[in-house]
């Protein structure tokens, strides 16, 4: 048996985190430097992936900010191959990069289709792709897809992102089966209404619609996305989820569950 001798070592391990800019993105990138390993943060405003990294570096790791479109897929080939030759080594990708509106399906563009599921599926595939050949010929390695639930259940007004994430979750349980045995696993973070300023603007840019979220939430809070990143350092340590690969793993306050219809919903009993 392995023995865990820290909350999360990461030391000498390298991780590219798309969107490591801000939000979750960030908080990921951050913990994972605080286990010590090296980060990439990708994206596409270079300001703030060097805010990033200049934050990871105060834990004493090396970080990079690399200004990247996570749909241009030559140039992430690009990226994750030179990366990994100047590290010697790629242990984890974390998948985060997305975008996000609200539009009735009937009014959508094919222009705002296309954007968010070239960021959210495509730009998941180019760089699982990229990296996912790394890890193979290592023989070990961890991507972790962050996803939504309506990747399962749907969403009215998110047509293109609930597709892109509910295809991202087929990928990710697809490449699950097909790498296992090769030592890469691949799993799924499904966080909840995270405080962020991209979902805020993108999701709950009104008093009115952030408290109409709030109470979708059973916990009757939003999470951090600090809080978040923990889920995601527990998925990407294989010591402790190494024989995790396929799954997703559920942060959001019991939202996608639904609160009661019969009562007021704080108690599981009458109203
Ligand atoms: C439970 C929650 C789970 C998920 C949470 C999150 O993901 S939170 C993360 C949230 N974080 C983020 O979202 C951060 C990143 N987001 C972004 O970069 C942008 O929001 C982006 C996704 C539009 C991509 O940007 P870009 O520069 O590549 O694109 P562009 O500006 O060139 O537009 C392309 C097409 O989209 C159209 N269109 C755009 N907006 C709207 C709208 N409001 N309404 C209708 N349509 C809209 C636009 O008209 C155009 O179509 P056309 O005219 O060609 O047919
Ligand atoms: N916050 C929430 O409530 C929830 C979030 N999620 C998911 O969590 C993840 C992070 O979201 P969150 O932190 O809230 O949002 P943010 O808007 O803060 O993060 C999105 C990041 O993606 C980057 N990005 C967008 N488009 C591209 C692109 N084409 N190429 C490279 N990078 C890109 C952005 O950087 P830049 O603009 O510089 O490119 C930004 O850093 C997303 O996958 C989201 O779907 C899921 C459920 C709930």
């Amino acid at each position: 048996m392995t023995a865990v001798t820290a909350p999360a070592d990461f030391a000498g391990q390298v991780a590219i985190v798309t969107g490591g800019g801000s939000g979750i993105g960030r908080a990921v990138a951050l913990r994972w430097a605080v286990g010590g390993g090296d980060v990439v943060v990708v994206g596409r405003r270079t300001g703030s992936l060097e805010e990033t990294a200049g934050l990871a570096e105060r834990y004493g790791v090396r970080a990079e900010a690399a200004a990247c479109d996570v749909r241009d897929a030559d140039a992430v080939g690009a990226l994750v191959d030179r990366v990994a030759a100047d590290h010697g080594r790629l242990d984890a990708l974390v998948n985060n990069a997305a975008g996000n509106f609200v539009s009735a399906a009937e009014d959508l563009s094919p222009g705002g289709w296309r954007a968010v599921v070239d960021i959210v599926l495509n730009g998941t595939f180019y760089c699982t792709h990229a990296a996912g050949r790394h890890m193979l010929a290592a023989g070990r390695g961890a991507v972790l897809n962050v996803i939504a639930s309506y990747a399962w259940h749907g969403h009215p007004g998110t047509v293109h992102s609930a597709a892109a994430k509910g295809g991202v979750l087929a990928m990710t349980r697809t490449l699950a089966a097909e790498w296992a045995g090769r030592g890469v696993r691949v799993n799924c973070l499904s966080p909840g209404p995270t405080e962020t300023e991209g979902a805020g603007a993108a999701l709950w840019p009104t008093d009115e619609a952030r408290q109409r979220v709030l109470a979708s939430v059973p916990a009757g809070r939003f999470t951090t996305p600090e809080e978040v990143a923990e889920s995601a350092a527990f998925l990407l340590d294989g010591r402790r989820a190494g024989y995790v690969t396929g799954d997703v793993l559920t942060v959001d306050g019991g939202q996608w569950l639904g609160r009661a219809v019969y009562t007021d919903g704080t108690r599981g009993g009458g109203a």
